[in-house]
């Protein structure tokens, strides 16, 4: 549509580990005269990011932004990217920013002078009941933002798990592995077979087209309406229009099977459980010992050996998952429906964020076939093959339990007089069964 749209865009490079974000003097000097308005989205997602580093991505990097947002001239609004589950240890979480019992500023002080171990060792007792330094950091952003507030005119999206794109640029555009985007391909091959979750717990997914339109017209209610505190949008699906794990899983393996993606390990075929034995007996049945025997056979055909690798990495992934796909929270989200109001109606179409409107199945069905175009780069024409392989795994599995049944019966037949009578009792049946069947068809003919 706008072939010369790099034209409008000028990069600055940044670095929001380094003083002064490494921002160049001249880039500085640009921002300060020109800019309008901030959108503050940089930061580290990794759930696993040590606290030390967290902090300074998360925390410093969106304090010393703050600072330099104040000598903008030109500033209508600082919009800052949080997250819903910032405030995770809640149940039910309105659109307000809740205190820390830590100071965002002391905290970071205590932590200068401490190597990496001793930091690990206080981590726990610092984040508390939340389940890792991502949330933990992003409320202590929010914080940060709050304490400017006064200042600058700001606001806080909190979007929930941002997922492929609903419209634009079109139907299930999405291009990493974050969220349930992994889980999703790990399914798709056949590799992910089960995961902890709820059946009944609301997924709370959000199309990232969605964040962003809604994003846009909270710069722009920010700027014009300059309400009088930072105001907070809970950017959600599940309250509106819910939808649940169990029915992601069913739309996500019927969406596979008939859209299969290359070269899969197995057939789709993941189940999700709440229940932690179930849990663990899949793992090892479905992941580890089919791991095993492709590893041997990779070791006894010359090759490195590689499946129990993937399936570790694949563990530690849907450890970390697990806590946000196995229980609900309520998000209000009485901002949301304000800005709803405040748009004209023509806004509102060009920047749609009414999620009321989306149709999950069909959302889900662009999401995987997303994943498989933008993610994994797969060619759809290659999909008749897919199919064929998956006809072929299929074979495979249907050939492999048949001779391990046989094999198991063999041992017992072998071993034991009393299975020796039921395989004969049972031949017997069915013989007499046949020769009546037999006589009965001849009597009628
Ligand atoms: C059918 C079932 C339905 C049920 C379905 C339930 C879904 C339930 C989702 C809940 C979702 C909650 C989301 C909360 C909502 C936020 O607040 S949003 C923030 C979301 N943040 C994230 O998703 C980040 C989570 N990821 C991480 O923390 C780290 O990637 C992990 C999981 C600790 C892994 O760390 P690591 O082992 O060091 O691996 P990492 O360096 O990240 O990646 C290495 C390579 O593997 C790739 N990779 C990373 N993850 C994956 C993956 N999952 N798969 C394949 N490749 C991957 C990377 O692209 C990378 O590739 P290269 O660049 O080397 O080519
Ligand atoms: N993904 C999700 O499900 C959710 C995300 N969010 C929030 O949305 C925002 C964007 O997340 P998302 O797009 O998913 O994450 P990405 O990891 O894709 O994007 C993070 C951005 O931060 C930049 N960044 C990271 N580290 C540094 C650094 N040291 N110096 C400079 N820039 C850095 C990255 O730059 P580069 O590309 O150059 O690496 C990238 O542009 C975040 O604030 C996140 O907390 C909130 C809820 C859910």
């Amino acid at each position: 549509d706008n072939p010369d749209f790099h034209q409008k865009i000028i990069p600055i490079s940044s670095e929001l580990t380094q003083p002064g974000l490494a921002i160049s003097p001249e880039d500085v000097q640009t921002l300060t005269s020109c800019i309008n308005i901030v959108f503050h989205c940089a930061a580290t997602i990794r759930f696993d990011e040590p606290l030390k580093h967290a902090l300074q991505l998360n925390v410093m990097a969106t304090q010393q932004l703050l600072s330099l947002a104040q000598q903008m001239q030109q500033l209508q609004a600082f919009i800052h990217i949080s997250t819903a589950y910032a405030n995770c240890n809640r149940r039910h979480i309105d659109e307000v920013i809740y205190p820390l019992p830590v100071e965002p500023k002391k905290l970071i002080d205590s932590l200068e002078w401490m190597d990496d171990s001793m930091v690990r060792d206080i981590t726990p007792h610092l984040i508390g009941d939340r389940p890792n330094t991502y949330t933990y950091t992003k409320a202590l952003a929010e914080c940060v933002v709050q304490q400017e507030s006064g200042r600058l005119n700001m606001a806080i999206i909190r979007p929930s798990i941002v997922g492929a794109s609903w419209q634009e640029p079109f139907p299930g555009w999405i291009d990493n592995f974050n969220g349930p985007s992994g889980v999703f391909i790990a399914a798709g091959k056949g590799i992910l077979r089960t995961m902890r979750a709820s059946n009944d717990a609301v997924a709370d997914l959000i199309p990232v087209d969605v964040v962003i339109n809604l994003t846009l017209a909270a710069g722009w209610y920010t700027a014009v309406h300059r309400p009088k505190s930072a105001l907070v949008y809970n950017c959600t699906t599940g309250g509106i229009n819910p939808f649940h794990w169990g029915e992601i899983e069913h739309h996500v393996m019927s969406t596979f099977k008939r859209n299969p993606l290359e070269q899969a390990f197995r057939r789709p075929n993941a189940n999700i459980t709440s229940s932690y034995l179930i849990y663990q007996y899949w793992i090892l049945v479905s992941h580890k010992f089919p791991a095993l025997l492709y590893d041997l056979f990779l070791r006894l055909s010359g090759q490195k050996p590689q499946m129990m690798r993937i399936f570790n990495r694949l563990h530690k992934a849907i450890g970390l998952l697990e806590y946000f796909s196995s229980q609900d929270w309520e998000w209000n989200s009485d901002n949301i429906n304000m800005l709803m109001n405040q748009l004209s109606a023509e806004d509102r179409r060009t920047f749609n964020f009414d999620v009321r409107q989306l149709n999950w199945p069909e959302y889900i069905e662009n999401y995987c076939i997303g994943t498989k175009k933008y993610v994994l780069n797969e060619d759809m024409s290659d999909i008749p093959a897919a199919r064929q392989h998956l006809r072929k795994l299929r074979n495979i599995r249907y050939t492999f339990n048949t001779v391990l049944l046989v094999f198991i019966w063999r041992v017992f037949i072998a071993r034991s007089q009393m299975a020796r009578n039921i395989w004969y009792f049972v031949v017997s049946l069915c013989y007499k069964f046949l020769s009546y069947f037999r006589a009965s068809s001849t009597l009628t003919q």
